[in-house]
């Protein structure tokens, strides 16, 4: 694994304090909820009100990379209160930084939430929870979180996955791998885009889990657009024993390929890591929690993008084990 730098969107501090004035005057105006319909009609009003400059930093992902930060917003370290000790407990806190995001993911596309996933909120506190050590979900802190696609067991996942930074000291990284940076065999291409093992649901969706009005529905690993490939892929997840050799094999040098071309992003407080979810697999490196309100703690949204097809038009027959993402801009 590398450390290459990522691509850099700076905001300049004028565009910083458009974002930030923004994020202020709706959390004055709504108090402290981030997800009442009320205030996610402002998110819309005020997003499309924003400068072209701060749209321009929220253009698509544009390398082959698949991902992006964004840097200049600023957290005050005191002023964001403790990290919470859980996404249950965590209430309101960062709820600035909630709004933020929401409004930047709005400019991007329309967020999404779960009802199955964090009480269905449009944004999730990602942090170490004790007794979560070595789960495969974003809880966890002792175990590598290998790398995954955001929900891929689900046909209504996110296109894009923002990360926003609230505090990290000791510098824990991030992962991620572009499908479009690794090398693979034009036999092996092909193996992977047939669609021969499904994807369950992860241990952040216990009602899909009991799912079991309909079969698992096989998925391709990886799907040619005429942009290029892209890939749904969680191994943690995916009953690759249910496969012939040669597939699990070819989903071997697959992973081998994301694990040599993937890089380490850590995030400093106030940048936010937006990763293409099409084209890059995420995951975590392990680390020692401190569980003493001072750990790392990220926020997250997923956001859809209207209109893209990077996708397999099957996945619209999906039943998504009886889960349903709520946008949160009706369109
Ligand atoms: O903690 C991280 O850096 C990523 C965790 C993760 O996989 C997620 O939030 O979806
Ligand atoms: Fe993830």
């Amino acid at each position: 694994m590398s450390t290459a730098a990522a691509p850099v969107r700076q905001l300049d501090a004028h565009t910083v304090g458009e974002l930030r004035e923004a994020a202020e005057k709706l959390l004055a105006e709504f108090g402290m909820s981030a997800t009442s319909p009320g205030l996610l009609a402002r998110i819309r009003e005020t997003a499309a009100g924003f400068s072209d400059t701060l749209r321009h930093h929220c253009r698509p992902v544009d390398t082959a990379d698949g991902l992006f930060v964004l840097r200049g917003l600023e957290v005050d370290d005191t002023e964001i209160g403790r990290t919470p000790a859980g996404w249950a407990t965590a209430g309101d806190s960062g709820a600035l930084y909630d709004i933020a995001l929401l409004l930047l993911a709005t400019v991007m596309g329309n967020p999404i939430a779960w009802e199955g996933q964090q009480d269905g909120r449009f944004v999730h506190n990602i942090v170490p929870s004790p007794g979560h050590e070595t789960e495969q979900t974003g809880a966890s802190s002792t175990v590598l979180l290998s790398p995954h696609t955001e929900d891929a067991f689900h046909p209504g996942r996110a296109h894009l996955l923002m990360l926003g930074c609230m505090r990290n000291h000791d510098h824990i990284a991030t992962t991620a791998a572009s499908v479009r940076r690794t090398r693979l065999t034009d036999a092996d291409l092909d193996r992977l885009t047939r669609a021969v093992v499904p994807i369950l649901p992860d241990d952040a969706y216990e009602a899909a889990q009991n799912f079991t009005d309909q079969a698992p529905p096989a998925v391709p690993t990886l799907f040619a657009t005429d942009d290029g490939m892209t890939l749904r892929y969680d191994p943690a997840y995916t009953p690759l024993d249910d496969a012939d050799d040669a597939y699990r094999a070819a989903y071997g040098r697959l992973s081998d390929e994301l694990a040599r071309v993937s890089v380490a992003v850590s995030l400093d407080p106030g940048e936010v890591l937006v990763v293409d979810n099409d084209l890059v697999v995420h995951g975590r490196v392990p680390f020692q929690a401190r569980f003493d309100g001072t750990d790392r703690w990220l926020k997250r949204a997923s956001v859809r993008v209207p209109g893209r097809r990077t996708r397999p038009p099957a996945e619209a027959a999906e039943h998504g084990y009886g889960q349903a993402a709520l946008e949160a801009h009706p369109s």
